[in-house]
């Protein structure tokens, strides 16, 4: 990892791309922000072989006024075009905006909400939005608005068109899934693709389904997990972007198990939230290159 020595004052910035790997990327990208009186505070890349792909991550602050985020990003352009680079650039500053789902089980949302409250997430929550009634007092305990959506296999079309109108009027950025129990449609999941991650109460692969820790109590595992993932339309297959552990033993029942796990998912969750926001997430196919 390269770290700069001396202070600068200017706007934060993050970079990522990935593109073909090719000898003369990271030049060309130094050289850009070198000529654009940029000082890199952090590098970070990553070669692919087995795609051939190459991902990078650079975060620099901008010491030359005339260049903000806008100007930056139309000057980077012609650079990305002649590497076939995908690329995002960000101001740091600019925290995500993110719509929290929940069912009945509030802890992961809890979590997500205390950590922001402290200022060490640095996310916005402009809405949490539930299929049940239960986690209004939650939300406004911490001043955030509430709506409670139910949903049924036959209102889940207005139910998912309503949700999409609040992402727009509350301009989300991220939806996060915090032990939210009804499955996404195929069309909802495009439409929020890359921007919506859920928390799965198992080490995934395993046990996949609403049910984990029974599937984990009756095989008798040693270890539980959460896993934290895109959301696809394939239930628990999106990539991958954070798991955990916890050691179990024969003792536990089901409901040891989940309490167990609550603690387990919402350190995931508020890891994978973290480093989606940071920036620090690529795909790569259905997998992920995370720059933590
Ligand atoms: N399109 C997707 N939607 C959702 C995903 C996902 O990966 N893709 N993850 C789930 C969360 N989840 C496991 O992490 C999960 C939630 C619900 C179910 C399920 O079978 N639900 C039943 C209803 C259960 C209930 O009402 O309690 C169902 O929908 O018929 C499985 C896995 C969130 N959505």
């Amino acid at each position: 990892m390269v770290q700069s020595a001396h202070p600068a004052t200017g706007e934060e910035h993050v970079l990522t791309l990935d593109c073909p790997n090719r000898p003369g990327i990271v030049y060309a990208v130094s050289e850009f922000l070198v000529r654009h009186d940029a000082d890199i505070t952090e590098s970070r890349q990553f070669d692919e072989p087995e795609s051939g792909r190459f991902f990078m991550r650079v975060r620099f602050t901008a010491l030359d006024p005339r260049y903000g985020r806008d100007e930056l990003a139309d000057a980077f352009g012609p650079v990305a075009e002649a590497f076939a680079m995908a690329w995002r650039l960000n101001r740091t500053a600019e925290h995500a905006r993110v719509l929290v789902l929940v069912s009945k089980h509030q802890h992961c949302l809890n979590d997500l909400l205390f950590r922001r409250h402290l200022g060490t997430l640095g996310i916005e929550v402009p809405l949490v939005v539930s299929n049940h009634p239960d986690a209004a007092a939650l939300a406004a305990s911490y001043g955030v608005e509430f709506r409670h959506l139910p949903v049924t296999p036959e209102t889940k079309p207005q139910a998912e068109a309503e949700l999409l109108r609040l992402i727009g009027e509350h301009r989300v950025d991220l939806v996060v899934l915090a032990r939210y129990m009804q499955v996404l449609s195929p069309d909802l999941c495009k439409q929020l693709e890359g921007r919506a991650i859920n928390i799965h109460h198992s080490f995934l692969p395993g046990f996949k389904g609403a049910r984990p820790y029974h599937q984990a109590h009756a095989r008798g595992v040693k270890l539980i997990g959460a896993t934290a993932h895109y959301v696809t339309a394939d239930l628990d297959e999106g990539p991958i972007i954070e798991q955990e552990v916890a050691r179990v033993d024969h003792s536990m029942d089901p409901e040891r198990l989940a309490a167990l796990g609550r603690d387990v998912e919402a350190q995931v969750l508020a890891r994978a939230v973290r480093l989606h926001s940071e920036q620090r997430v690529l795909f790569n196919g259905n997998r992920t290159v995370v720059f933590p």
